[in-house]
């Protein structure tokens, strides 16, 4: 229990060598920090003995006072702390900071009690077990931990970013939170939407991205059945890793001009392939590669086992090594021919209903960032004062803070509307009917983005182009949105995609 004490008490505390502050109708022992404070030991002599709680807004983010938490030595004595300490697990009470369907007073058609209990236990889990290691990874370059895979895997996290689908048979989810036959696509929207609040975008996808958009395509591709049971194992138990290998130095988003060459053995046992891969996620730690050849009259996806012949070098991109982007190259590659994926140069329908889900993931993803940057602002228009007043007495802040909530809220509602969809739709029904309109969704998701980290980083100012501190999570946002904007397909293209798409049901109409 600590001490209950009186500011005329603090008061007396107010010396270089005896040095007390109040934060938050909280008592801190300053005395022995002042030296290790990052801030200086000048700004701390200046509040000693003081109420610091406005200045100190000013200048921290509230989890520096939790990870301080044994400075504090005490209460106010009739006060209560005013500022709310989120827990593990919690919803955040800021307008806006939920999706509607979690916030008091509003519904939703689409989520259920269910839905409800695995949005808990997942924000529980990625709060206790995935942002700690994620905060880290992102900072210091390295890969995902196998210590962290294994939690994911236990609680079977790695088997629901697939979607739903028949490897969740049987499984139960979060221990015991839902059963994996009632995982569908708004229980996905959930954890697609809760594993992007880490604040690490690098180490978010570090954290086997590569598995949720390969792992798919085996499921649906792959004819060697006890293979694919096999490899569906152990990578959902964390044994082994995998991702999608596509894009190439000289082929991007024109996926048809890939230039990795698959040649099949005379006997027709054996494939042998070469060339090269670029912007690989999770290419330097996976023992499978999802990949796509060129072969005599098209494109031929197989799926490479690491061995002979492959090669993975380390890209170092705008965000952090943590993602482990990959450039491949593959010599005088072996596979043999049961590792094949569909069929024999009809690889662009395999890799093109299997960008559907990957990009309605990002698009998940990208909206819950934008959410999150909105948050921050609308804390720190509160918290900052400038010209001696609140920043959100500032009309020009407020316009900023509408066309951000706009720009959310309208993205949550079309990916809602198209999830719904998905929970009505075979895979064949989706392949041929959702990729337009995914397409644009995820195009207009990270324009949207840009502009929120547009404005963001303007709210927050210096602060938004500071690594660490107060604006961490704006500067990591306008960093790195432009990865949500090109991978998976770049907005030119995906807006083109859907335009075209919804082209070819254009009826004779005239004006
Ligand atoms: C419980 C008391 C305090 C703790 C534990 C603390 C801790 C920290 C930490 C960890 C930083 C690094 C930046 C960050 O992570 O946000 C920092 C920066 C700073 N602190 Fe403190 N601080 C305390 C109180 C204060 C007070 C009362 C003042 C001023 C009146 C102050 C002034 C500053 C300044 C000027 C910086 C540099 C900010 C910047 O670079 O933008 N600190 N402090």
């Amino acid at each position: 229990m600590k001490a209950a004490l009186t500011r005329k008490e603090v008061g007396k505390h107010n010396s270089e060598e005896d040095l007390w502050c109040i934060v938050d109708h909280r008592v801190y022992d300053l005395s022995d920090f002042l030296d290790a404070h990052p801030g200086g030991n000048v700004v701390l002599q200046q509040v000693a003995g003081q109420d610091a709680t406005t200045a100190f807004y000013n200048l921290h983010r509230h989890e520096v006072l939790q990870k301080y938490a044994s400075l504090c030595i005490g209460t106010l004595e009739n006060e209560t702390p005013e500022v709310i300490d989120q827990q593990p697990g919690d919803l955040s009470q800021v307008p806006y900071a939920e999706p509607l369907w979690l916030t008091p007073a509003y519904s939703s058609p689409y989520y259920t009690d269910k839905h409800r209990a695995l949005r808990k236990a997942l924000r529980t889990f990625v709060d206790e077990h995935v942002t700690p290691e994620a905060q880290e990874k992102e900072k210091d370059g390295t890969f995902i931990s196998q210590e962290l895979i294994n939690k994911m895997a236990k609680e079977n996290v790695l088997a629901m970013r697939l979607g739903p689908g028949e490897h969740l048979k049987g499984r139960d989810l979060l221990s015991g939170t839902m059963k994996g036959e009632d995982f569908d696509a708004f229980a996905d929207l959930i954890a697609s939407q809760e594993l992007a609040r880490t604040g690490s975008r690098g180490f978010q996808d570090g954290n086997m991205a590569g598995m949720t958009i390969s792992l798919t395509a085996v499921q649906h591709w792959l004819h060697n059945e006890p293979l694919k049971q096999k490899l569906t194992e152990e990578v959902l138990a964390g044994k082994k890793k995998m991702c999608l290998a596509i894009t190439e130095a000289f082929a991007g988003s024109d996926v048809q001009g890939l230039r990795t060459t698959a040649e099949l053995s005379e006997d027709g046992k054996t494939w042998t392939v070469n060339g090269t891969k670029k912007w690989i996620t999770n290419g330097m730690f996976s023992d499978y590669f999802v990949t796509g050849c060129k072969t005599k009259k098209g494109l031929t996806v197989l799926l490479i086992p690491r061995g002979e012949g492959v090669e993975t070098k380390l890209i170092k991109t705008a965000y952090s090594t943590a993602a482990a982007t990959t450039y491949i190259q593959f010599e005088n590659v072996k596979v043999p021919a049961d590792h094949l994926m569909g069929e024999v140069d009809k690889g662009m329908i395999t890799i093109m209903s299997n960008f559907n889900h990957e990009r309605w993931m990002m698009a998940c993803a990208v909206i819950q960032w934008s959410r999150a940057v909105l948050e921050e602002c609308l804390k720190w228009s509160h918290q900052r004062l400038v010209f001696g007043k609140p920043l959100i007495s500032q009309p020009v802040i407020r316009q900023k803070l509408a066309k951000m909530i706009a720009l959310v809220e309208s993205h949550q509602a079309w990916l809602e509307t198209l999830t719904y969809q998905m929970t009505t739709m075979s895979y064949a029904q989706q392949s041929k009917s959702l990729g337009g309109p995914i397409g644009l969704l995820k195009f207009s998701a990270t324009r949207a983005a840009h502009d929120i980290a547009d404005e963001a980083t303007n709210i927050f100012g210096g602060r938004g182009i500071t690594q660490g501190g107060m604006g961490s999570l704006v500067e990591m946002f306008h960093r790195t949105y432009k990865f949500d904007a090109i991978l998976g397909g770049t907005e030119e293209i995906l807006a083109d995609l859907g335009v075209r798409q919804a082209m070819k049901n254009m009826p004779n109409a005239k004006l």
